[in-house]
């Protein structure tokens, strides 16, 4: 059984969380407490010398970022490759979308909430703008579609799905998205592991109350 060194608010992880779900993989769970500094214990650094979470270690494998996990257990672990088509132009689109949710979307989030969050910050208006327009486009790309990227259910979808579920606890109104609220509410109901997901989602909560 992997290694999966995680914490369970965290958006990242819980993206691999819900992926290793629906692949039905299970995790050798290992909690870090990142307040605390459990991430830069020489331990850990060994292991992952960027010092983030989530991290897997799959028999002596060290991999992290959140998205390179998703489709590494997809394709070692996947008895289909439903989650990550072997077609070129499904999994680029899949891809597109999977670079947009970690540089655009979740991008945004981490600009606004963060510095307010973990430093105190005043909140900075043009920061929340970028939310907007990322929204914006993620509801474009969700023009007449089911599921984020091609007709069924990808590592696209869990992805963004852990960070609109993110939005959703930091108080961000998704509702006015109307694209990204109806896929979110399916995705809600069909994404394996969502329930985890919000378990973690609500730890992630106590920050912003
Ligand atoms: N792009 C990375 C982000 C990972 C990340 O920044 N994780 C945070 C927690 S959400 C972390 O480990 N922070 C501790 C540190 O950087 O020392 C991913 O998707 O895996």
């Amino acid at each position: 059984m992997a290694d999966f060194y995680y914490l369970p608010g965290s958006s990242p992880c819980r993206s691999v969380i819900m992926t290793a779900k629906a692949v039905g993989v299970e995790l050798n769970k290992k909690l870090l407490n990142l307040q605390a500094g459990d991430q830069l214990k020489p331990e850990f650094v060994k292991i992952n010398p960027q010092h983030t979470v989530p991290t897997l270690v799959d028999n002596g494998f060290a991999l992290w970022e959140s998205r390179a996990i998703q489709v590494y257990l997809v394709e070692k672990y996947g008895k289909t490759d439903s989650l990550y088509p072997k077609c070129p132009k499904k999994r680029a689109v899949i891809n597109q979308r999977l670079y947009f949710d970690m540089g655009t979307l979740y991008q945004s989030f981490a600009n606004y909430y963060y510095p307010q969050v973990f430093a105190k910050a005043p909140a900075d208006p043009e920061a929340f703008k970028k939310i907007e327009a990322a929204f914006e486009f993620l509801n474009t790309f969700l023009e007449g579609q089911e599921y984020a990227a091609g007709d069924s259910l990808t590592v696209a979808d869990i992805a963004l799905v852990a960070s609109v579920s993110t939005f959703e606890v930091a108080g961000f109104e998704i509702s006015k998205y109307a694209n990204v609220n109806r896929w979110y509410e399916n995705a809600k109901k069909v994404t394996p592991g969502w329930e985890e997901n919000w378990a973690g989602c609500l730890e992630f909560k106590k920050y912003f109350e």
